[in-house]
């Protein structure tokens, strides 16, 4: 794999052209198609359900990667699956049974990926790590595409990367919130794996260019 992977977050796409965006995609350097599924409980927001997400796999030539912001998310895998998701990330907050949800993800054939609010620290997953696949840690408050990029999660990113040394796993770091050409580059160098962009992706004048500078992020020499 070329890292960084980019993940543009279909949240902040035009609803009402979707397919158009979807097609975008397909023709952009984005790795994985980011799909979040909001409940209206966990978080203070509803984002879209399984009719949609089955539009989007139905146009899509990327890997899905779905992010549940959902209480008692196990009730859900069947269709994430049957929607095209490869990658399934729950949220540890939501999830007091996490270990066996995760082994739920990989039976399922997917990746299994644990989402960390930004209160809580990296090393709640300490003794879980042979099962997880991806740690995503929100950069933002989850709920709302479009908000500002929390500072501290550079810090996390460290922890959560010594950790997977430690544990001696191939699990990735995945960064969702805020991410933009300003934090990208220090972001990767901290740790990070897979970068979500939602608004600096599809609000840019140029969405496949832009797309194209995250993915190279590592080897640009300046960013205006
Ligand atoms: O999970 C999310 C919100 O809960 C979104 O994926 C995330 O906010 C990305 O959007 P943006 O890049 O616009 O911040």
């Amino acid at each position: 794999m070329n890292f960084p992977l980019i993940a543009p977050s279909i949240l902040a796409s035009d609803f009402g052209n979707l397919q158009r965006d979807v097609e975008m995609l397909n023709s952009s350097k984005a790795d994985w198609l980011h799909i979040d599924i909001m409940d209206g409980t966990f978080v203070p927001n509803i984002s879209f359900g399984f009719p949609v997400t089955a539009a989007i796999n139905k146009h899509t030539k990327k890997p899905l990667d779905f992010h549940l912001m959902i209480e008692q998310p196990s009730r859900y895998f069947k269709q994430c699956v049957e929607t095209g998701a490869e990658v399934i990330s729950v949220h540890h907050e939501a999830c007091p049974n996490l270990h066996r949800v995760l082994q739920e993800i990989r039976e399922l054939g997917c990746k299994a990926g644990v989402a960390l609010n930004p209160h809580t620290p990296v090393n709640v997953l300490k003794d879980i790590m042979e099962l997880t696949d991806i740690i995503l840690l929100m950069s933002v408050n989850p709920g709302f595409g479009g908000q500002k990029f929390i500072e501290r999660t550079f810090q996390k990113v460290r922890d959560a990367k010594e950790m997977v040394l430690n544990a001696g796993t191939h699990t990735m770091i995945e960064i969702d919130g805020g991410v933009n050409m300003n934090n990208a580059r220090a972001l990767c160098q901290a740790g990070a794996d897979i970068l979500v962009a939602g608004n600096f992706v599809f609000s840019a004048s140029d969405p496949l260019e832009t797309i194209a500078r995250l993915k190279t992020v590592n080897s640009e020499e300046k960013f205006v």
